[in-house]
């Protein structure tokens, strides 16, 4: 009897599909999770067995055969394949997309790989303490970095490319190492990770505050089972020692630990923390790696070897067998979202993954979201609250300057001008924020007014000037410098606006005696820059740190006392009704950046709108007031967290074709419960050529939500543009300027 089985395909259908197990591999075992290579039209594709065999709905003549079995080493286990489920399920999303986005890239094709445990380097432990005295004589004292990465080894053990990278070493500078013998190069061994008390370096563990210790010893009585907990701790508040102790605990039992990031190129110093404290195979799962390096991540992890994995988004995903523990670090931030192809949002399905494999994930921010607050105060979740700075750092004053009344020299005030003077001139730094790449944000003819936009997306292209480029920040497309108006002729073209590389020209006018240092997209894009300019900052090399919101994610600046926000009033007036929540987000945030260490800190704020009521709230009371606020608002207007949404998007290049698209399939649905609101065009409605609509869904709760987003998408799929309009469904969508 041939057996038939249901597999996972990345195509873009939201079905499976059955497919037979040939003769000739009859004799083997096919356990779900398998990955299979299967014929699809005239392509090969790699899927993953979802079922024991099964019974065939089509005729058995017409299924065809699995064309191979690939290798069982590279199979996901049963847990993973529900929760995978689960997922394509919740985000009504094609399931074979989801399967292969949770892959690894290398995992998605047939090719033979290397299953291998990654090289580590460590000390050679066979050199007696002289021997190794005599040979560390021999880096030159000069090769400052060598003699770096040889202390950081010494003290850290074994460790891999990935890690050593991120802490700010080259690969010469390892060979260099390894060329005078004074490295050991092996395979990281894949044994299954067990805790010896060794392993954690107590004398770097800290004297927990009583806030602190209360929160450890809560949440360490729910591990081995289900439970959600929010810490909502000021910035600087101690949280990453609270997630380091209660890891801890979760490693004692033998289990493997999850911490999910916004981001790790930016913060090194998060894993700098996990080193310092546990001598375990700690893996990292980043954009920053290449494919194989992903590969090996995800392989240890499964294995079970790999003791904690620390990632980005996507490493929700990442098998571990002994999992006991999920940490969501900055659980507010919205890059935990993906935006496009397969939308989730990590810290939601790290919750949903918590529940099906019975244990505890903890939420972490100083600024929670909404949505969490609100399942803190339903008591969905436990509530942890850290509200004092250990030591004697401060939280810094915030105050607003109004900016609508008085001459601006470079965008900087003369109350903020005077404020860096006095902080540069005590030998403290400031930071100076303002979220807008490149030197202006638009380039306008002095005679006419016209301003040089992206056709493809009718919005003024941002002025680089180191490149001399025009660049759209919408679509990516640029072009060389205009010399002459397209409209009146004239020469007379001039930038309009400031941005963070203009700024940073500016300051060297402005502050002669002092250094800035731009931290911005543009200015960090090549590789190890990041790391070398965060060093030169702890270091004083520079004075004055320039930058966009890749500052305000999680650094420790010690040194610098005063933070002010150029320009904050964009989001005060955003059709976006999560904009004021992002924007108190990102200010409370920028301003934990200031006075971290002993010296008080202080932020200024510039706007033109020191009245307007949510920047008076926030300064005057705080987070934690304007988020009650907040949600009071929310309730009163229906929207999330006390309504559930979803959001149909499409685009075409003309736009009838996704209005009307959009409006037919919602005129045809009859009975829902939900109420849908649009077509409209969305707020950037043309954008890289094409024009989009959006479609929203609004349900009272999630089953109705589910329902009515099931019966559009059947809606969807039989009308007769469905090829002629791209379209798709955003599940508890974050953006809605798409
Ligand atoms: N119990 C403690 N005793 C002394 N120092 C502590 C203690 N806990 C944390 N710290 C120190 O306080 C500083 C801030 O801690 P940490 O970075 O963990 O804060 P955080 O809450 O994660 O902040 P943020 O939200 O801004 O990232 C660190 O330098 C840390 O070493
Ligand atoms: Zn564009």
């Amino acid at each position: 009897m041939p057996r038939f089985f249901d597999i996972a395909i990345p195509v873009p259908m939201r079905q499976t599909f059955t497919y037979r197990l040939p003769e000739r591999l009859s004799g083997q075992d096919v356990e779900v999770g398998r990955r299979v290579q299967v014929p699809f039209g005239n392509r090969t594709l790699i899927g993953v067995v979802l079922s024991e065999p099964v019974d065939p709905e089509l005729d058995p003549e017409k299924i065809k055969d699995i064309q191979a079995l690939l290798p069982q080493e590279s199979q996901l286990d049963e847990q993973q394949v529900k929760f995978l489920l689960t997922c394509a399920r919740y985000y009504h999303h094609p399931v074979g997309d989801v399967f292969s986005q949770a892959l690894p890239v290398l995992l998605r094709q047939a090719n033979d790989i290397d299953l291998r445990q990654p090289l580590c380097w460590q000390v050679e432990p066979s050199l007696s303490d002289d021997d190794l005295a005599e040979k560390l004589a021999s880096i030159a004292k000069t090769a400052v970095k060598q003699q770096a990465l040889f202390a950081l080894l010494k003290k850290q053990g074994a460790m891999t490319w990935p890690q050593i990278r991120l802490s700010g070493f080259s690969k010469a500078q390892l060979n260099a190492l390894l060329k005078k013998e004074l490295l050991l190069e092996s395979r990281l061994p894949s044994k299954v990770f067990r805790f010896e008390p060794k392993l954690v370096a107590t004398e770097n563990k800290l004297q927990l505050t009583t806030e602190q210790a209360l929160v450890v010893s809560q949440i360490s009585q729910h591990l081995n089972q289900f439970s959600c907990h929010l810490i909502d701790g000021i910035t600087g508040s101690g949280k990453t020692e609270v997630y380091l102790q209660v890891m801890e605990k979760v490693l004692q039992q033998h289990q493997q630990v999850l911490v999910i990031v916004p981001e790790i190129g930016l913060t090194p110093q998060t894993l700098h923390r996990f080193e310092q404290r546990f001598n375990v195979p700690i893996m990292l799962h980043h954009s920053g790696l290449n494919d194989g390096e992903r590969l090996q991540t995800w392989q240890s992890a499964r294995l079970g070897s790999a003791a904690i994995v620390l990632a980005t988004r996507s490493g929700v995903f990442t098998p571990m067998p002994n999992l006991g523990l999920i940490i969501v670090d900055e659980e507010h931030d919205s890059s935990l979202k993906q935006q496009e192809g397969f939308r989730y949002h990590s810290r939601d399905l790290a919750i949903l993954r918590a529940r099906q494999q019975q244990l505890p994930v903890i939420l972490g921010s100083a600024t929670p979201s909404l949505e969490s607050l609100h399942n803190a105060q339903l008591q969905r979740y436990h509530y942890h609250r850290l509200t004092q700075r250990p030591g004697n750092s401060k939280l810094a004053s915030m105050q607003l300057v109004d900016i609508s009344t008085q001459p601006l020299v470079y965008g900087l005030s003369g109350l903020v001008q005077q404020a860096m003077r006095t902080t540069l001139e005590k030998g403290e730094q400031v930071l100076l924020f303002l979220n807008r790449r490149g030197f202006a944000p638009a380039i306008a003819c002095q005679e006419c007014h016209w301003v040089c936009e992206c056709q493809r997306c009718n919005r003024p292209y941002t002025f680089h000037h180191n490149q001399q480029l025009l660049v759209c920040h919408h679509c990516g497309s640029q072009r060389r410098v205009q010399k002459q108006c397209q409209q009146c002729g004239s020469v007379r073209l001039s930038p309009m606006g400031q941005g963070t590389e203009q700024l940073e020209q500016r300051l060297a006018e402005l502050f002669t005696h002092y250094k800035a240092v731009r931290i911005d997209r543009d200015s960090t894009r090549r590789k190890g820059e990041l790391e070398k300019r965060l060093e030169a900052i702890a270091d004083n090399e520079y004075q004055i740190l320039v930058g966009t919101q890749m500052l305000a994610k999680g650094h420790h600046f010690p040194n610098v006392t005063l933070v002010v926000m150029l320009d904050v009033d964009g989001a005060l007036f955003s059709y976006d009704f999560r904009a004021p929540e992002k924007m108190a987000q990102l200010l409370v945030q920028v301003a934990g950046r200031a006075g971290r260490a002993s010296k008080p800190g202080k932020v200024l704020i510039q706007t033109h709108y020191p009245q307007h009521p949510l920047l008076q709230d926030l300064v005057n009371n705080g987070y934690e007031h304007f988020a009650r606020f907040a949600l009071m608002e929310r309730q009163q207007a229906m929207m999330p967290p006390y309504s559930f949404q979803g959001l149909v998007r499409a685009e075409a290049n003309n736009a009838y074709l996704p209005e009307q698209f959009l409006r037919d399939i919602s005129s045809q649905l009859n009975n829902s419960e939900c109420a849908l609101c649009g077509p409209v065009a969305a707020p950037m409605e043309k954008k890289a050529g094409k024009f989009r609509f959006h479609l929203t869904i609004l349900g009272k709760d999630r089953k109705s939500l589910h329902q009515t987003t099931q019966l559009l998408i059947q809606l969807a799929e039989h009308h007769p543009n469905k090829n002629k309009v791209r379209w798709h469904v955003d599940i508890d969508p974050q953006d809605m300027s798409w």
